[in-house]
């Protein structure tokens, strides 16, 4: 029998709800289980000032370090730990501290670009996509970005327009082709969440 991690890959539009989707498979599989962010893995840029670095795209596949999450998925999936980055929002950059990963029985990998990454996709053994509309995602956000992010509402629209809208339709939304399954609503989807739960549970049993 194959015991290695599965790996459950769960992508979809900034505020779709991958978090929410995630933490909910999270704690109905397993407490055995991780989930590891690509948002994580965005590059520090600290060679960058402050005011660049707030003006930089964070919504292309090369504002992360993707082959460092391809790097700590394959030591998870042979049994090794991990000691991940941890990135900040406010600051835009890493905060240089690390957090240890044990490997465990599932190993959920969410972000809006996942599967834009051939090498990421060859990783995962189900792939999840929540499926929001633009304009509850934008509202969403907004309402986060302000309180969780330190945004103001300029800087918000200006990176909306500029990047996270241009570069949603550039990337994002073809990679849902990708996808296994795709979920509208996200976590709040309880006939899909629960079938997904079950189906899962019977391929990791
Ligand atoms: N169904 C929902 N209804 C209302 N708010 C939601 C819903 N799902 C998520 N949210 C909120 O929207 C924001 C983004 O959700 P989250 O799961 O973090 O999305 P993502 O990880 O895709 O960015 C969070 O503040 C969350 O609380
Ligand atoms: N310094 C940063 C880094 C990223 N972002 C935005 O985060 C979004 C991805 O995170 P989700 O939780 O929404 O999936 C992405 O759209 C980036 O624009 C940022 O604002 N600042």
């Amino acid at each position: 029998m194959d015991c290695s991690p599965f790996v459950i890959g769960v992508a979809g539009g900034t505020a779709s709800g991958k978090t929410t989707l995630s933490t909910k498979l999270k704690q109905a599989i397993a407490d055995d289980a991780i989930i590891l962010s690509h948002d994580f893995y965005y590059r520090a840029n600290s060679e960058i000032p402050f005011e660049q670095r707030i003006k930089l795209n964070y919504d292309h596949p090369n504002a992360f370090d993707t082959d460092l999450l391809v790097e700590d998925v394959k030591k998870l999936k042979s049994g090794r730990a991990i000691d991940r980055p941890v990135y900040s929002f406010v600051t835009y950059t890493r905060t240089g501290e690390t957090v240890h990963v044990e490997p465990t029985r599932v190993i959920i990998v969410e972000g809006i670009l996942i599967f834009e990454n051939k090498d990421l996709l060859d990783l995962m053994d189900i792939k999840v996509f929540v499926d929001t509309d633009a304009d509850i995602r934008l509202l969403r956000r907004l309402t986060r970005d302000v309180k969780e992010r330190g945004r103001s509402l300029d800087s918000f629209i200006a990176q909306y327009i500029n990047t996270v809208k241009p570069m949603h339709e550039q990337f994002v939304e073809p990679s849902k082709k990708n996808a296994d399954i795709i979920i509208p609503q996200g976590g709040e989807n309880p006939v899909a969440l629960h079938m997904l739960i079950d189906h899962i549970k019977a391929l990791i049993r």
